[in-house]
């Protein structure tokens, strides 16, 4: 595997939410390619199916049909193809979220090396990787800091130290940069840039937020559950 292959593959996917009067087609046979070392913006109206199409890709919601192949690995073909989806989730997605989901009455250190104990690494090494990643982040010596005392900027590198931890080659960002200044914002996707370099991973990201559109490769826009490339 290397930069260029396609680690994401999403074909004639369709969702819709519900049946009859109350039926939602979220999404409408979208197809759509990412390569490893791509960092892409996700773009569209509120309800355009954004987030359907992430968490579809990060296997946490089922497509009502199309098929799904991550990392050369067919997942969905009309059905699941794994009965592990957890373990294929800890292996090969990290999940970055606006409001960076950590969990309060853990360290900074802690937050990240409690994905890698349950991705099965030995404590030890859990820990030595979480303190390398923070230190990477710049965020180092913010590791014995409970969430509540760091700046947004701090905890959202944390999250994004916990979404590399397992070093996924598939990285799902929702807003990422949201809830930090233009600054920090365009310092967040650079480092994400870096990453997706130098791990051989691509980056998806849904956001509105225009000060950043000039870091990504490509951007794309949904509208009414379809697909316009730009
Ligand atoms: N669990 C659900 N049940 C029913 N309808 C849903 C559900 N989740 C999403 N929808 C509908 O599916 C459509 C797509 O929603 P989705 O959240 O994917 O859009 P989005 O582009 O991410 O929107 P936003 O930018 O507002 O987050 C919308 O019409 C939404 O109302």
């Amino acid at each position: 595997m290397a930069i260029g292959d396609i680690l994401v593959d999403v074909q004639a996917v369709a969702k819709h939410y519900g049946d009859g009067e109350t039926r939602v087609d979220a999404l409408r046979q979208v197809d759509l390619q990412v390569r490893a070392g791509e960092v892409i913006a996700l773009l569209g109206p509120s309800g355009s199916g954004k987030t359907t199409l992430l968490n579809i890709i990060g296997c946490i919601l089922d497509p009502s049909s199309g098929r799904v192949v991550l990392d050369g690995d067919p997942v969905f073909d009309g059905k699941w193809l794994r009965s592990d989806l957890r373990r294929l989730r800890l292996d090969k997605i990290g999940f970055i979220f606006q409001a960076h989901n950590l969990l309060p009455f853990l360290t900074a250190a802690e937050n990240v090396s409690l994905v890698l104990d349950l991705a099965g690494w030995a404590p030890e090494k859990g820990k030595e990787r979480a303190k390398e990643l923070l230190d990477y982040l710049e965020v180092g010596h913010r590791a014995p800091v409970k969430p509540a005392l760091l700046s947004g900027g701090e905890a959202q590198r944390v999250a994004i130290a916990r979404a590399l931890a397992n070093r996924p080659r598939i990285i799902l960002a929702d807003e990422p940069t949201a809830a930090l200044d233009s600054k920090r914002a365009q310092l967040v996707m650079d480092l994400l840039r870096k990453l997706a370099a130098e791990q051989e991973a691509c980056i998806l990201t849904v956001t509105h937020d225009e000060k950043i559109f000039d870091r990504f490769d490509r951007l794309i826009h949904l509208r009414d559950g379809k697909l316009a490339d730009e």
